[in-house]
Protein backbone atom coordinates (compact mmCIF):
# COMPACT_ATOMS: atom_id res chain seq x y z
CA UNK A 1 0.00 0.00 0.00
CA UNK A 2 1.30 3.32 -0.75
CA UNK A 3 2.27 5.71 1.89
CA UNK A 4 -0.67 7.97 3.31
CA UNK A 5 -0.12 11.75 2.18
CA UNK A 6 -0.92 14.02 5.55
CA UNK A 7 -0.52 17.33 5.40
CA UNK A 8 -0.06 19.68 8.30
CA UNK A 9 -1.83 22.50 9.12
CA UNK A 10 1.37 25.24 8.88
CA UNK A 11 -0.05 28.36 10.04
CA UNK A 12 1.40 28.69 13.79
CA UNK A 13 2.58 26.31 16.46
CA UNK A 14 4.93 23.16 15.75
CA UNK A 15 4.35 21.89 12.25
CA UNK A 16 7.82 20.85 11.68
CA UNK A 17 8.18 18.83 14.47
CA UNK A 18 5.13 16.82 13.34
CA UNK A 19 5.96 17.05 9.54
CA UNK A 20 9.03 15.04 10.92
CA UNK A 21 7.30 12.85 13.40
CA UNK A 22 5.03 11.79 10.04
CA UNK A 23 8.44 10.97 8.07
CA UNK A 24 9.35 8.61 10.57
CA UNK A 25 6.27 7.10 10.46
CA UNK A 26 6.56 6.22 7.16
CA UNK A 27 3.99 8.87 6.00
CA UNK A 28 4.22 11.54 3.22
CA UNK A 29 4.32 14.68 4.84
CA UNK A 30 3.53 18.28 3.62
CA UNK A 31 2.66 21.61 5.08
CA UNK A 32 -0.86 22.93 4.43
CA UNK A 33 -1.28 26.82 4.08
CA UNK A 34 -3.84 27.25 1.60
CA UNK A 35 -7.76 25.51 0.21
CA UNK A 36 -6.17 23.80 -2.52
CA UNK A 37 -2.89 22.27 -0.64
CA UNK A 38 -6.04 20.95 1.89
CA UNK A 39 -7.85 19.13 -0.77
CA UNK A 40 -4.33 17.40 -1.89
CA UNK A 41 -4.14 15.23 1.38
CA UNK A 42 -5.92 11.94 2.96
CA UNK A 43 -5.05 13.20 6.26
CA UNK A 44 -4.33 16.04 8.21
CA UNK A 45 -2.40 17.38 11.68
CA UNK A 46 -3.27 20.21 13.74
CA UNK A 47 -0.17 21.03 15.48
CA UNK A 48 0.29 22.72 18.73
CA UNK A 49 0.40 26.59 19.48
CA UNK A 50 -2.16 29.28 20.61
CA UNK A 51 -4.91 27.53 19.54
CA UNK A 52 -6.63 31.35 19.58
CA UNK A 53 -3.96 32.01 16.63
CA UNK A 54 -4.87 28.96 15.13
CA UNK A 55 -7.72 30.11 14.88
CA UNK A 56 -7.53 33.64 13.66
CA UNK A 57 -5.56 32.43 11.12
CA UNK A 58 -7.29 29.86 9.76
CA UNK A 59 -10.23 32.25 9.18
CA UNK A 60 -8.12 34.63 7.81
CA UNK A 61 -6.50 32.23 4.78
CA UNK A 62 -9.93 30.89 4.19
CA UNK A 63 -9.43 27.44 5.36
CA UNK A 64 -11.91 27.43 8.61
CA UNK A 65 -15.10 26.42 6.14
CA UNK A 66 -13.00 24.21 4.06
CA UNK A 67 -11.46 22.36 6.83
CA UNK A 68 -15.31 21.97 8.78
CA UNK A 69 -16.37 21.08 5.28
CA UNK A 70 -13.42 18.31 5.07
CA UNK A 71 -14.20 17.29 8.58
CA UNK A 72 -17.61 16.55 7.79
CA UNK A 73 -16.89 14.46 4.93
CA UNK A 74 -14.96 12.38 6.84
CA UNK A 75 -11.11 13.82 6.66
CA UNK A 76 -8.94 11.82 8.87
CA UNK A 77 -7.27 14.44 11.61
CA UNK A 78 -5.07 14.60 14.16
CA UNK A 79 -4.88 17.17 16.90
CA UNK A 80 -2.39 17.63 18.84
CA UNK A 81 -2.48 20.18 22.42
CA UNK A 82 -3.87 23.74 20.49
CA UNK A 83 -5.08 21.30 17.67
CA UNK A 84 -6.88 19.21 20.30
CA UNK A 85 -8.87 22.38 21.15
CA UNK A 86 -9.50 23.01 17.30
CA UNK A 87 -11.27 19.67 16.97
CA UNK A 88 -13.60 20.51 20.17
CA UNK A 89 -17.01 20.45 19.39
CA UNK A 90 -16.78 23.07 21.90
CA UNK A 91 -14.37 25.57 24.29
CA UNK A 92 -14.97 25.78 27.94
CA UNK A 93 -13.64 29.15 28.14
CA UNK A 94 -13.02 30.86 24.53
CA UNK A 95 -11.39 33.85 24.01
CA UNK A 96 -13.48 36.16 22.64
CA UNK A 97 -14.39 35.03 18.92
CA UNK A 98 -12.30 31.86 18.99
CA UNK A 99 -13.89 29.53 16.35
CA UNK A 100 -13.00 25.69 16.48
CA UNK A 101 -13.28 23.42 13.74
CA UNK A 102 -15.45 20.92 15.66
CA UNK A 103 -15.95 17.39 15.03
CA UNK A 104 -15.81 15.51 18.47
CA UNK A 105 -18.50 16.03 20.51
CA UNK A 106 -16.43 17.04 23.77
CA UNK A 107 -15.78 20.28 25.52
CA UNK A 108 -12.27 21.19 26.30
CA UNK A 109 -10.89 23.28 28.92
CA UNK A 110 -7.77 25.22 28.06
CA UNK A 111 -4.51 25.29 30.05
CA UNK A 112 -5.97 23.37 32.06
CA UNK A 113 -3.39 21.88 34.21
CA UNK A 114 -2.89 25.13 35.91
CA UNK A 115 -0.06 27.76 36.25
CA UNK A 116 2.39 25.99 38.38
CA UNK A 117 1.93 22.87 36.45
CA UNK A 118 2.02 24.05 32.68
CA UNK A 119 4.18 21.70 31.48
CA UNK A 120 5.62 18.36 32.07
CA UNK A 121 6.03 15.39 31.26
CA UNK A 122 4.61 11.67 31.82
CA UNK A 123 4.10 8.38 30.96
CA UNK A 124 0.70 8.10 29.26
CA UNK A 125 -0.80 4.51 28.48
CA UNK A 126 -2.98 5.19 25.05
CA UNK A 127 -5.84 2.61 24.27
CA UNK A 128 -4.61 1.00 20.70
CA UNK A 129 -0.76 1.81 21.30
CA UNK A 130 0.78 -1.09 22.03
CA UNK A 131 4.52 -1.37 23.10
CA UNK A 132 3.80 0.36 26.78
CA UNK A 133 2.88 3.72 27.47
CA UNK A 134 3.62 6.74 25.54
CA UNK A 135 6.27 9.90 27.04
CA UNK A 136 3.25 12.23 27.38
CA UNK A 137 4.71 16.57 26.60
CA UNK A 138 2.14 18.36 28.75
CA UNK A 139 2.68 22.21 27.62
CA UNK A 140 -0.04 24.61 28.95
CA UNK A 141 -2.16 21.36 27.64
CA UNK A 142 -6.08 21.26 27.50
CA UNK A 143 -7.81 18.52 29.42
CA UNK A 144 -11.29 16.94 28.19
CA UNK A 145 -13.81 18.62 30.84
CA UNK A 146 -16.79 16.39 29.48
CA UNK A 147 -17.07 13.85 26.73
CA UNK A 148 -20.18 13.32 24.35
CA UNK A 149 -21.41 9.56 23.93
CA UNK A 150 -19.50 9.05 20.44
CA UNK A 151 -16.09 10.10 21.44
CA UNK A 152 -13.96 7.57 23.38
CA UNK A 153 -11.04 8.49 26.01
CA UNK A 154 -8.35 6.34 24.92
CA UNK A 155 -5.84 8.21 27.78
CA UNK A 156 -6.38 9.41 31.18
CA UNK A 157 -3.59 11.87 33.46
CA UNK A 158 -4.75 12.66 36.99
CA UNK A 159 -8.05 11.62 35.92
CA UNK A 160 -9.00 13.40 32.75
CA UNK A 161 -8.96 12.48 30.05
CA UNK A 162 -6.00 13.91 27.81
CA UNK A 163 -6.34 11.84 24.57
CA UNK A 164 -9.67 11.13 22.57
CA UNK A 165 -10.59 9.20 18.95
CA UNK A 166 -13.90 9.81 17.23
CA UNK A 167 -13.96 8.09 14.33
CA UNK A 168 -11.51 9.55 12.02
CA UNK A 169 -10.62 11.79 14.43
CA UNK A 170 -7.94 11.84 16.78
CA UNK A 171 -6.78 14.59 19.76
CA UNK A 172 -4.19 14.07 22.62
CA UNK A 173 -3.60 16.95 24.70
CA UNK A 174 0.01 16.36 24.61
CA UNK A 175 2.89 16.62 22.30
CA UNK A 176 4.04 13.16 20.78
CA UNK A 177 5.89 14.84 17.85
CA UNK A 178 8.58 16.53 20.25
CA UNK A 179 9.57 12.94 22.00
CA UNK A 180 11.03 11.23 19.07
CA UNK A 181 8.91 8.36 19.48
CA UNK A 182 6.47 8.16 16.14
CA UNK A 183 3.33 5.37 17.76
CA UNK A 184 1.26 8.07 17.51
CA UNK A 185 1.95 9.32 14.43
CA UNK A 186 1.92 5.83 13.36
CA UNK A 187 -1.60 5.11 14.28
CA UNK A 188 -2.92 8.13 12.80
CA UNK A 189 -1.32 7.09 9.68
CA UNK A 190 -2.67 3.28 10.08
CA UNK A 191 -6.49 5.78 10.51
CA UNK A 192 -5.69 6.94 7.41
CA UNK A 193 -4.86 4.09 5.31
CA UNK A 194 -8.05 2.43 6.67
CA UNK A 195 -10.08 5.56 5.52
CA UNK A 196 -9.17 5.20 1.81
N1 LIG B 1 1.07 23.58 23.66
C1 LIG B 1 -0.05 24.04 23.21
O1 LIG B 1 -0.48 23.75 22.09
C2 LIG B 1 -0.74 25.01 24.12
C3 LIG B 1 -2.18 25.24 23.79
C4 LIG B 1 -2.60 26.61 24.25
N2 LIG B 1 -2.63 26.72 25.68
C5 LIG B 1 -3.95 26.97 23.65
O2 LIG B 1 -4.85 27.31 24.34
O3 LIG B 1 -4.08 26.91 22.47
Amino acid sequence: MTSPVIGVLALQGDAREHLAALDGAGAQARSVRRPEELAAVEGLVIPGGESTTISKLATAFGLLEPLRDRVRAGLPVYGSCAGMIMLADKILDPRSGQETVGGIDMIVRRNAFGRQNESFEAAVEVAGIPGGPVEGVFIRAPWVESLGARAESIAEHGGHTVAVRQGNLLATAFHPELTGDHRVHALFADMVRAAR
